[in-house]
Formats: structure tokens, sequence, C-alpha cells
């Protein structure tokens, strides 16, 4: 079986604190500008992930514990300070609601960016237009601004376009919650089929019942780094305190 994402000796800092007071501004200068006048935590510390082509992988963790962070850098919007994120095919990322789309452009514009911004040709975008328009219900406001959308109706138009990109890995964070339960219900069912497929599939989420159904494997992260990688029913008792 061949590795679709590959993690290695990944960190990621981020600024905790940006504003100073002027005394502690003015002290700095005046000890010659040692030191670093910004505090910064590891959001990631030296992660390492391998995950195999058709693995259904569940990211785990309390709030803040840098799980959207990890699949910011597999889906290649993020960039790590040190370490390495290689991926294998053809990956769609759902991470955050209404990201590449262009609010001026109507859906059916957005669903063209989209696509192209996935990997499609226009005439495959063509192509499968209508059944694009069909999945996500959005009717006759395909031809709507989408600055006018409901985050439902982005999720939908997204959603959409990113399973008929015909990903080798697909990714999903929280996003699908601002759906609503009927479309909810199609978007897991189709996340199935493309796990039955074979497709590799990374999801982060706080429905650890759904993330059971749905991933086999769960990696568990805590202030940043993973510290535990099982089969998912183990990292959702871990994580649960049931342990
Ligand atoms: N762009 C950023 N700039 C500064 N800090 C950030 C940024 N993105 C994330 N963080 C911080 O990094 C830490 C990890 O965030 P991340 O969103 O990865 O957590 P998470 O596990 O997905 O949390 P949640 O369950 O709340 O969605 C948090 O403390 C967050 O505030």
């Amino acid at each position: 079986m061949a590795t679709a994402i590959e993690v290695r000796g990944i960190s990621k800092q981020f600024v905790l604190r940006h504003t100073r007071s002027i005394k502690e501004a003015f002290v700095w200068v005046m000890k010659g500008r040692k030191g670093d006048l910004s505090k910064k935590f590891h959001a990631l510390h030296d992660v390492s992930l391998e995950i195999e082509q058709g693995e259904t992988v569940a990211l785990l963790g309390l709030n803040g514990s840098g799980k959207s962070t990890l699949l910011k850098h597999i889906s290649g919007v993020m960039l790590p300070d040190t370490g390495t994120v290689r991926t294998r095919g053809r990956v769609a990322g759902l991470i955050e609601v209404g990201a590449g789309f262009h609010p001026d452009l109507s859906g059916r514009d957005n669903v063209y960016l989209n696509g192209a911004i996935l990997g499609m040709s226009e005439a495959q975008i063509s192509e499968r237009f209508d059944d694009i328009l069909e999945f996500s219900e959005i009717g006759d406001f395909i031809d709507t601004e989408v600055k006018f959308y409901s985050s439902g109706m982005y999720l939908r138009l997204a959603f959409s376009v990113a399973v008929h990109t015909n990903p080798e890995v697909f990714l999903v964070d929280e996003i699908l919650a601002v759906g609503d339960e009927p479309f909810q219900r199609k978007c897991i069912a189709k996340i199935k089929d493309l796990a039955d497929a074979g497709k590799t599939l990374v999801v982060v989420s706080h429905d650890l019942d759904l993330v059971s159904t749905i991933c086999k494997r769960g990696v568990l992260l805590e202030h940043g780094r993973i510290i535990l990688d099982a089969p998912v029913h183990e990292a959702v008792r871990r994580l649960r305190g049931e342990d």
C-alpha cells in the first residue's frame, strides 16, 4: 500500500502576544533589543504522521490542541516552520467555510474557480456542472453572488465541487456542522462512499460518535503533539477519559 500523506517532524509556532506596553518596548530598546518582544508558542511540535492510501483517519483532541493547524499543513494552505509534508494524488480540502470562493462572483463562476483550484480543467467542470448543482441543491441561487449565501449554502457548493473533483485525498474540518441535518446526512453518506472507494480521508470533528463510524484510525493531539495513534475507538475512549 502506498503512502498518501507523509508528515515528517513538523513544527509551527504562532505569536501568543502581539502588543506590549510602551514601558516594555522602551526597556527592550535600552537593553539593545535583546530577546523577542512577542511571546510565541508551538501550535504543532515535532509532529510526524504517515497515512496510507485508503486509510480513514480522525484527528482528535481538545480545543486548541492543533487539529485544524495540522489539517491546514496537510492541505498545503499553511507551511511549517520546520519539517516536511508530502501528499500523493489530488487533495481536496473542506477546511474553512467560503475558502477558495470569491464573494463577488456568482455560485456558477465560483464552481469554475473552485474546480480549477482543485485541479479540474474547464471542460471537466462543464461536464460535471449539472451533477455539482444537483448535489448542492442550490437551485436558482447558483447565479447569485456568493456574498449573499448563508454559511450552509457555501458549504453545499464547496462540498459538492470538492467531491466531484474525484480527489484521492479528502480533508474535512468541522465545517459540516453548518449544514442542515438532511444535507449533513447526505455529506456523510458521500464521505462513506469515498472511503469505500478506497480514497484517503482525514477528518477533524468533535462529533466523536460520527468520526467513530467514518474513521478506523484515531490520532489524538494534545498541546500540538501526537499523544496517541490507535484504532479510533481507543483514541475516542482516551479523549473521553474512559481509559
Ligand atoms: N493563524 C493563527 N495565528 C495565531 N494562532 C493561531 C493561528 N491558528 C491557530 N492558532 C492557535 O493555535 C492553536 C491550535 O489551533 P487549532 O485551530 O489547530 O486547534 P484545534 O485543535 O483545531 O481546536 P478546535 O477544536 O477549537 O477547533 C490554538 O491555540 C490557536 O489559537
